[in-house]
């Protein structure tokens, strides 16, 4: 009898795939099939290839949109000097080179990592990679997708290759039903802190099992964007059906024949059954509870019912240590309930929770209600399409009625650009991915949490249980 062969992973049929050149050791030669350049990272790496004589070896693969350094104000008032320089680089760098540019103002525009979904650039089975850490958000399409550094872009675009050593793999099981109010953000949320910042370093990881399965296609893209705050650069999630409807139609999608091949290929990349990872992880989320964070790192994370922890019971001398610090900055209380904490700023957006679900779902919560009156609360959409969606819906109008500002498409308070900064010693909820030490600004306080959360603290004047929300 014959050796039966070992099933693949989803990872490895992908990676088979694009491997131009085994160069030993576990190193690769790789081709990249999408390429997308930001306002921070594009100018500077078009102008690299330049400068060494190089030409831009695909520009029809490459794509690029500003969205780091532009100001999320009316007619990007507050642009910084630096920005328009950036975006100024952008347009001249994509004009020169023939990349398509998707400017300010024009459906496409908007955070990198969901316009990529959205026009169909993302697709299963593709490589794609792009300047900043959260590319593995393109992972919930079914997509290898992973962030890189300049000296890599610069590679990328004079070669369209790309030299990586290949990561292990690990496979998380999320099972069962989540319960009401939960949503993806708060079961990523629970993993990290489960699993720990540094849980997923070195792996691609896989996203599976029921919870997985019954999420639409935006909450995959959230379970994704946040597996590099687990430590992995590469998150991914099998394509089915679902991913097949959502493609269908999108302007860079595969159409008329084309298509029928796609989705052949397309539905040979899930795992095989007898397929070996070198890690699994399996978590409930049956009793997963909305969650949000009480430190200064995405592990740092509890059940919004539940307490701040007592320093007291965590051995890890390292992490005691890192607790304390942390609840210093936050300026927090040990065994507190973390219900009740009062909130100066709300921020929904950011490429973990600013797609048009995302919106509807915060949407949902101010309906009717009233922003605190000591809290200013900002919603800023994802993209230029989803911005035109959510109004076309009228949701603007609620979140502008209720007391939110409605703004324009890109980064903004998430990395506190342009001046779009939560002040010094004030608290924020933000659906945001990062709550590093002065992320939001110097001193700014940031608990990360679902849209819904968000909208709740923001109504409430304080982090708040948006299951238990009176009118
Ligand atoms: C500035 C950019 C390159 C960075 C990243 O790589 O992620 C940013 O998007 C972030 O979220 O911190
Ligand atoms: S929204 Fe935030 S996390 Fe996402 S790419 Fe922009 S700065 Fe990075």
């Amino acid at each position: 009898m014959g050796a039966k062969m070992p099933g693949r992973t989803m990872f490895q049929k992908i990676w088979d795939d694009h491997v131009v050149a085994d160069l030993g050791d576990n190193v690769f030669l790789l081709h990249i099939d999408r390429h997308i350049l930001h306002d921070l990272g594009g100018p500077g790496g078009i102008l690299s290839v330049k400068q060494r004589g190089l030409r831009i070896r695909n520009p029809e693969l490459t794509f690029a949109t500003p969205d780091h350094a532009i100001s999320s104000a009316r007619g990007r008032a507050g642009t910084s000097e630096v920005g328009i320089r950036l975006l100024e680089g952008l347009r001249s760098g994509t004009r020169s080179a023939g990349i398509r540019l998707f400017d300010v103002g024009e459906v496409g525009q908007g955070i990198v990592h969901v316009i990529g979904p959205e026009l169909g650039l993302t697709l299963p089975g593709a490589l794609l990679v792009c300047g900043d850490s959260h590319t593995c958000t393109h992972g919930g399409i079914g997509a290898m997708a992973f962030g890189i550094g300049t000296t890599e872009l610069t590679h990328v675009l004079a070669t369209q290759t790309l030299v990586q050593p290949r990561p292990k793999t690990m496979r998380i099981h999320l099972e069962g039903e989540m319960a009401v109010g939960v949503t993806a953000k708060d079961l990523i949320l629970h993993l990290i802190g489960t699993v720990g910042v540094g849980g997923g370093s070195g792996y691609a990881v896989e996203y599976a099992g029921s919870a997985i399965r019954s999420m639409g296609i935006e909450e995959r893209l959230t379970v994704c964007n946040l597996s590099i705050e687990l430590g992995a650069k590469i998150g991914m999630i099998a394509p089915d059906e679902k991913t097949f409807a959502y493609l269908k139609g999108r302007k860079f999608a595969p159409a008329g024949e084309l298509w029928g091949r796609a989705t052949a290929y397309w539905r040979t990349l899930p795992s095989d059954v007898n397929a070996e990872f070198d890690r699994e992880v399996e978590i409930q989320v049956g009793n997963v509870a909305p969650h949000v964070t009480w430190g200064t790192s995405p592990e740092q994370v509890l059940p919004v019912d539940g307490l701040i922890p007592d320093m007291a019971d965590v051995t890890d001398v390292g992490k005691r240590e890192a607790a304390v610090a942390a609840l210093k900055y936050m300026g927090l209380q040990p065994g507190k309930p973390i219900i009740g904490t009062p909130v100066d700023w709300v921020f929904i957006g950011s490429c973990a929770n600013s797609r048009l679900s995302d919106l509807r779902s915060a949407a949902e919560v101010a309906r009717g209600r009233k922003v605190a009156s000591s809290v200013r609360a900002w919603v800023v959409p994802g993209s230029e399409s989803v911005k035109r969606q959510a109004e076309a819906e009228g949701l603007d109008a609620v979140f502008r009625s209720a007391g939110f500002e409605w703004r324009e498409p890109g980064c903004s308070m998430c990395l506190a650009a342009n001046g779009e900064t939560v002040p010094a010693g004030q608290r924020s909820v933000s659906t945001s991915n990062r709550n590093f030490v002065g992320r939001q600004g110097p001193g700014a306080r940031t608990h990360l949490a679902s849209p819904a959360t968000a909208a709740a603290a923001a109504i409430a004047g304080h982090i708040a249980d948006v299951r238990k929300l009176g009118n």
